[in-house]
């Protein structure tokens, strides 16, 4: 697995809260299934295998932003603050700097197509502002 430990250089851990995994964008790439799934948002990277089940929008969008940078589609959807929060839990690293673009990923129409599932609605985006 192509990933590097900032804290590992030595081979010794040196305390959870500084070391960060960081992922090269190919290897994310590679989990796009139901079996593993891993996304991209602003920079970050996160393995929602076990979250596909219990997306409350379902896992049918999850599994089209598989293995690729998420970011514009999950900002698209009007997450609520709960979301973000739960992010927290599938975080496992970073995005490789080589690999990271100079916006963090959010904003590149070529790369980030926007959320496909036809007719969601922005109701909790509508009620919460
Ligand atoms: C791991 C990342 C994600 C988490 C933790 C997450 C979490 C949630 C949560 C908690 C909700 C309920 C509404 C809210 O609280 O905002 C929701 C709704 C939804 N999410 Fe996600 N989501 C994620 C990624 C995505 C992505 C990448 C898409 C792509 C389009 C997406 C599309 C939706 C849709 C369409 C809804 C339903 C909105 C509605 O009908 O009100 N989500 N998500």
């Amino acid at each position: 697995m192509a990933t590097v430990e900032a804290s590992d250089s030595d081979g010794k851990r040196q305390g959870v809260e500084n070391s960060v995994t960081y992922y090269r964008l190919e290897e994310v790439a590679k989990r796009n299934s139901m079996k593993e799934i891993w996304l991209v948002i602003h920079g970050r990277v996160y393995d929602i295998t076990r979250f596909l089940n219990e997306h409350p929008g379902g896992e049918e969008v999850l599994l089209e932003q598989a293995g690729a940078d998420a970011s514009e589609s999950f900002e698209d959807v009007g997450h609520s603050s709960d979301a973000r929060e739960m992010l927290k839990q599938y975080y496992i690293g970073d995005v490789h700097p080589n690999d990271l673009k100079p916006d963090s990923g959010s904003k590149d129409p070529s790369k980030d197509a926007p959320c496909k599932r036809k007719n969601y609605t922005l109701k909790r985006t509508v009620l919460m502002s």
